[in-house]
């Protein structure tokens, strides 16, 4: 069940696409990523999403509402994670707490919120004297605080050190897990291959791809990579007829073939059975990073 629906989406700037017929569906429960290079369009898109900025053309649904025309009810629904700007630096960190409370008619257990997020010794620290790390903690504090079904974060992590990123993105699994849909937009692929159980890749304003971590490393075309170094060289008829390989290369000796776990396992039989052993064997897998880069890659002409 499809907790936001976007579909045929277009916003321009001055006559210039930034938005160009952007379609995805994100199911409740799950982290549904975006991704894509620097002005592909992420950031309009999630803004349309949240009511901050009006399409062109096409339709945006948050649990069923218009974002533009339900407001009231979307905020009630939707949280979403503050800009540094949006926080007066002497406010400390109980009194932002209180305040965002206040907005909500049902706000969840602040000092729950708190102690799960690890910010309770700082409770009257000043937002100004936050570290990077404690200022995101406590966004995201602040994004859950009215109990939403639907959290947006956009660049969740940026600016935190590897350990407070680690932390974060455990936080994130435990909000999924509490049954809170979210939708994040990152340029970290380690990020986005721990956390989301789908992505969608955009690129030019458009979808350039839309699956699981796993489906996307899978369609680009590096696979996984098998390199050794035959005892005694293997007859190029049994190399073509190994199953769901690409490409295979001989250099100096040494045999590369791109294909997936069904050319391993295929590989490792014929080798088998003509008794030949494989000197210096690797088995690499691509990455998301690998997959990204194939699918925004800029088409030469
Ligand atoms: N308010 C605006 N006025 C004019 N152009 C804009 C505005 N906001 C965004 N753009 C342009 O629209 C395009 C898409 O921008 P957007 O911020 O949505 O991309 P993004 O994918 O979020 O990029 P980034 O990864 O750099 O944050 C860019 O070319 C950008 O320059």
């Amino acid at each position: 069940m499809s907790i936001i629906e976007v579909n045929g989406l277009r916003k321009a700037y001055g006559g210039r696409p930034a938005v160009d017929g952007i379609g995805f569906a994100v199911d409740e429960g799950e982290i549904f990523g975006i991704l894509g290079p620097n002005g592909a369009g992420k950031t309009t898109t999630v803004e349309c999403v949240e009511g901050l900025r009006a399409p062109d053309a096409g339709v945006v649904r948050v649990a069923g509402l218009d974002p533009r025309a339900d407001r009231g009810e979307l905020t009630a629904i939707l949280g979403v994670q503050l800009q540094e700007s949006e926080l007066q630096e002497k406010l400390t960190v109980r009194e932002a707490l209180e305040l965002y409370s206040a907005f909500y008619p049902r706000p969840a257990d602040w000092r729950e919120l708190a102690e799960r997020l690890g910010i309770t010794g700082k409770l009257t620290t000043r937002f100004g004297r936050l570290s990077g790390g404690q200022k995101q903690r406590l966004f995201i504090a602040l994004a859950l605080i009215g109990r939403p079904r639907v959290v947006v974060l956009d660049e969740l992590t940026t600016g935190l050190d590897p350990r407070a990123r680690r932390d974060t993105w455990k936080l994130i699994e435990e909000v999924r897990d509490s049954g809170v849909t979210v939708l994040l937009v990152t340029h970290f692929m380690e990020e986005a291959q721990q956390l989301c159980d789908r992505i969608a890749v955009f690129k030019q304003g458009r979808v350039a791809a839309l699956d699981s971590p796993a489906g996307l490393i899978r369609r680009s075309a590096g696979g996984t990579v098998l390199a050794f170094t035959p005892s005694r060289p293997l007859d190029d008829g049994d190399l073509t007829g190994l199953p769901e390989a690409t490409t295979f290369e001989r250099r100096d000796g040494r045999l590369t073939i791109h294909g997936t776990d069904a050319t391993v396992n295929a590989v490792i039989s014929l080798l088998a059975r003509h008794r030949v052993t494989a000197h210096q064997l690797r088995i690499t897998d691509s990455t998301l990073d690998d997959a990204f880069l194939e699918l925004t890659a800029e088409q030469e002409n």
